[in-house]
């Protein structure tokens, strides 16, 4: 961490998921005036930041740089930060699909690099991040990248980089589903008769709480929702739709996820 501080920081994409992380590290104490910041349309966050370095690359190696382009955009970046290739320099990459042999074509295996699938809760320092490091990567690199992203939610370290599109399918793409299954939830509410602001307070709040209480408790999910089911109550009606084998949550998460990981693998090609 102090080598961050003295070298430096380097973020090369700071759009919705760097500027999550970012904002999380700002809070957790990491000086402005240690971030570099690449960056061709800087948000007004960005620019109101004091002590932060906008579009001006360091001249000399910086202990990090963080990849937080669109997989699509990142071929583009790399010449730019080639330069720092070689050992001196830890790259961190947060980008979906890319394979690690992608990175290591453009900067050489001798380049320590860590991959990295965050979330957005690390805006509020619930995320979860899960990483993998190649071979040039030593213990003090993954660990470097543990503290740095255990500064906005749990880190998880994974057994191959052949998790990482799993990965991303449910926990990095996870929030998008929750939104949406709030989202439904209160148009359901709402088609009832609740208000919409009603509904959308009370399944917001569900969600939230529910998750909250699936993480404190030690007991499994499954017993969480056995808890909430009456015997021929109304609960359990519900789940009879939801946990139906064809058409219920089930089949169809599976196949969100398939569908998530097909698109990764696209993205690697
Ligand atoms: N949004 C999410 O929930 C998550 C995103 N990711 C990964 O994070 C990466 C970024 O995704 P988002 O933040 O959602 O996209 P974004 O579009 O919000 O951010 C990308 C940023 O890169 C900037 N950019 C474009 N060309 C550039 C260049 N040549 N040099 C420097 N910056 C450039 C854009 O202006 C933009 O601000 C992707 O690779 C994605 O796979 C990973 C986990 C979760
Ligand atoms: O949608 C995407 O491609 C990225 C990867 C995980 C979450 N967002």
């Amino acid at each position: 961490m102090t080598d961050l501080k003295t070298r430096g920081l380097v973020i090369v994409g700071c759009g919705k998921m760097g500027s999550a992380m970012l904002k999380g590290w700002l809070a957790n104490g990491l000086a402005p005036s240690s971030v570099t910041v690449i960056a061709p349309r800087p948000s007004a966050w960005l620019q109101s930041v004091e002590g932060l370095r906008l579009n001006a690359m360091p001249d000399t190696p910086p202990a990090m740089v963080m990849l937080g382009v669109k997989p699509q955009i990142m071929p583009d970046v790399m010449p730019d930060v080639a330069r720092f290739a070689g050992g001196q320099t830890l790259f961190l990459t947060v980008a979906a699909g890319l394979p690690i042999a992608f990175y290591e074509a453009a900067l050489g295996a001798r380049t320590p690099l860590v991959r990295a699938m965050p979330n957005t809760p690390s805006a509020i320092g619930r995320g979860i991040t899960a990483i993998v490091g190649n071979g040039a990567a030593d213990e003090a690199d993954l660990d470097l990248c543990e503290r740095l992203l255990g500064a906005v939610g749990q880190v998880v370290r994974l057994e191959g980089e052949s998790q990482m599109n799993a990965v991303a399918a449910v926990s990095g793409s996870g929030p998008a589903y929750v939104f949406h299954l709030i989202e439904t939830l209160a148009a359901a509410g709402e088609a009832e008769g609740l208000p919409a602001d009603m509904a959308l307070k009370l399944a917001k709040a569900t969600v939230g709480g529910a998750g909250a209480l699936a993480e404190e408790s030690d007991m499994l999910p499954s017993e969480l929702r056995v808890q909430v089911t009456s015997k021929g109550g109304t609960t359990a009606e519900a789940l009879k739709v939801l946990m139906d084998a064809q058409t219920g949550f089930a089949p169809l998460l599976k196949r969100a996820v398939r569908a998530n990981i097909n698109r990764s693998e696209e993205l690697a090609k």
